[in-house]
């Protein structure tokens, strides 16, 4: 029975030891023969063997996983996949990682997750393929029902979750009104208001306090005062002094931050501790409650002015009071819950995005101070070009929509800025058909499909050698802005779902960043981290920490000077 053993273990032994086999056997043999007396060796025996066997095994394994790393990008684990990678690189950044492997890969890689899990997905970042998938194959990609499920609660049947004839009939009003006079009217004058009799007194008191201030904390106020007059017609106050606590402003950020952990979390686990109201769900039902009572209390009041003006709709040419007024195809009012998710949608697209992409800008611009003075001095020589140029306390320069055009440097630097930092790092898609990429990936029917916005940035094939350095020159031909492919350049998307606000998004930063710089010089705080959080939208993780300096008449003559 012993030599049966020996011999069942030998073939399994990782390097064929026959020499150990045979020394065992007579090691057992002699045991045998003194008068069944078992050496105390024999007992360990089978022990140290399947230890070896445990071994062999385990070694390869991880050659056997390393191995694929060459083919797939990253290594590929028995039962969990890429999964430990995919947590090294959540630990360090997550988007760096993502660019890393892209670069290795050539634009496209596979994550293969844990085979449990719905951690599955094609990534991408070649122009090649976003073309197909945002424009050409339009209709074979569409969001789909694992994004959908996944955001539903928050964004309903919103413009940013909806597919086919829901999407296209928010998309066909709102593109009207965003091309309306009467909407850029109202974009143009809650800016301005915005911009002078809030932003600017609030900086204005940091300087003679001499605080540092949040910066990013104050342009999120600004962008969600501005976005809720766009689509609710309704001011919340966010950005006024004392920086107030707006629970609709708290409850809408604590629902977009707990939405996210469903994108890393099981379906079958985050419903389940959605149905036992459990952690990150509790919150979440929590605060879309607070969401909800916001967009409620607006709608109700919303239709009982329009009943009062009964048929004169009035001067309010906000969003909310435009889809009010239309029926759908059964010649009904739009119910109150898909008004309020068509609200909650615009808000969510209006509100991070700019005051994100303006923080990156100012930090960039802080580390590239030869940029800051073109951009300086571009529009102090715009600013000069008046008949009234002489500004003071009482009559403060405001740029005007005409001179605000003309600021293509500071135009070039916005967009360098976003092709880093893009406010929306990566995006999502699901394949409905099988199909092969331009680059020959072939994806299933059901795949995932990322695309990795960040990562373009960083791509040596798409913008050259020097595509880490922040040079806003590479926008520039003859000092005219150039815009590029929305496939090169994805950061407002591409295709029929290209973003809404883009024309309304460069005005909106260009204005508040002209109005900042002519004014104050902003001063990253020393030694404040700087890195992304992970987020649907690229926030800076912990704020932008700055102080302000004011500029003086003799600074801004000087950068003059230079532009002539
Ligand atoms: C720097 C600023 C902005 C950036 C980088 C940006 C980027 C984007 C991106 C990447 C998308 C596609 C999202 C997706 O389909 O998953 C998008 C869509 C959209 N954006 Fe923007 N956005 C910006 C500002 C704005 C503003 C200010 C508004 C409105 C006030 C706006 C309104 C929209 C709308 C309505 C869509 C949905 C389009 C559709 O699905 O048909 N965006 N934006």
């Amino acid at each position: 029975m012993t030599i049966r053993t020996m011999h069942y273990y030998k073939p399994l032994h990782p390097n064929g030891m026959s020499t150990t086999t045979s020394n065992m056997t007579s090691s057992l043999s002699s045991g045998c023969h003194a008068g069944n007396i078992v050496s105390p060796r024999l007992f360990f025996l089978p022990e140290i063997q399947i230890l070896e066997l445990f071994l062999a095994l385990l070694v390869f394994i991880v050659i056997h996983s390393l191995r694929q790393q060459k083919r797939q990008g990253l290594p590929v684990w028995p039962v969990v996949g890429m999964l430990p990678s995919l947590v090294a690189g959540l630990r360090v950044d997550m988007y760096e990682w993502i660019s890393d492997v892209l670069i290795r890969q050539n634009g496209t890689f596979e994550f293969k997750g844990p085979s449990f899990t719905n951690l599955k997905c094609v990534i991408t970042s070649d122009p090649r393929n976003i073309e197909h998938v945002l424009k050409t194959k339009f209709s074979a990609y569409p969001k789909g029902k694992y994004f959908r499920n996944a955001l539903q609660d928050l964004l309903g049947d919103g413009i940013f979750n909806a597919d086919n004839e829901i999407w296209q009939r928010q998309r066909k009003t709102a593109s009207i009104e965003f091309h309306s006079t009467k909407f850029r009217n109202l974009t143009t004058e809650s800016l301005l208001e915005l911009v002078h009799h809030r932003l600017l007194p609030v900086l204005e008191d940091s300087v003679n306090q001499s605080a540092c201030i949040d910066l990013q904390d104050i342009l999120l106020r600004l962008t969600f005062d501005n976005v809720c007059m766009l689509a609710f017609g309704v001011d919340p106050g966010c950005l006024s002094p004392g920086l107030p606590e707006i629970p609709f402003a708290q409850s809408f950020e604590a629902a977009t931050e707990a939405t996210i952990i469903r994108f890393v979390t099981p379906t079958l686990i985050w419903k389940a501790m959605r149905y036992l109201n459990l952690g990150p769900e509790n919150k979440l039902k929590q605060s879309i409650k607070g969401v909800d009572i916001f967009a409620d209390e607006v709608i109700r009041t919303r239709k009982k002015e329009l009943t009062l003006q009964s048929g004169d709709k009035g001067q309010r040419s906000d969003l909310l009071t435009v889809f009010m007024g239309l029926k759908d195809e059964q010649g009904q009012s739009f119910s109150d819950k898909f008004l309020r998710d068509i609200c909650v949608n615009f808000i969510l697209a209006g509100r991070d995005t700019s005051s994100v992409a303006l923080s990156w800008f100012f930090w960039l611009l802080d580390r590239n101070p030869e940029v800051e003075k073109r951009i300086l001095s571009e529009i102090s020589r715009i600013a000069g070009e008046r008949n009234d140029a002489k500004t003071d306390a009482e009559c403060p320069l405001v740029f005007r929509p005409e001179e605000v055009k003309k600021m293509d440097y500071l135009q070039a630097a916005l967009s360098e800025s976003l092709r880093l930092y893009p406010s929306v790092p990566v995006d999502h898609k699901e394949v409905v058909e099988d199909d092969v990429f331009p680059d020959g990936t072939v994806v299933k029917k059901g795949t995932k499909l990322v695309y990795a916005i960040y990562a373009m940035g960083r791509m040596e094939s798409i913008w050259g050698q020097d595509c880490r350095e922040f040079k806003p020159e590479r926008w520039l031909r003859d000092s005219r802005y150039i815009s590029e492919s929305a496939y090169k350049f994805t950061a407002f998307n591409g295709g029929p779902r290209l973003c809404l606000g883009k024309d309304f998004a460069y005005y909106q930063m260009k204005f508040v960043a002209a109005s900042i710089l002519y004014r104050y010089r902003v001063k990253v705080v020393e030694n404040h981290p700087v890195v992304p959080k992970l987020a649907l939208t690229m926030y800076i993780k912990h704020g932008l920490k700055v102080e302000l300096c004011r500029r003086d008449d003799s600074q801004l003559e000087n950068y003059l000077k230079i532009s002539n």
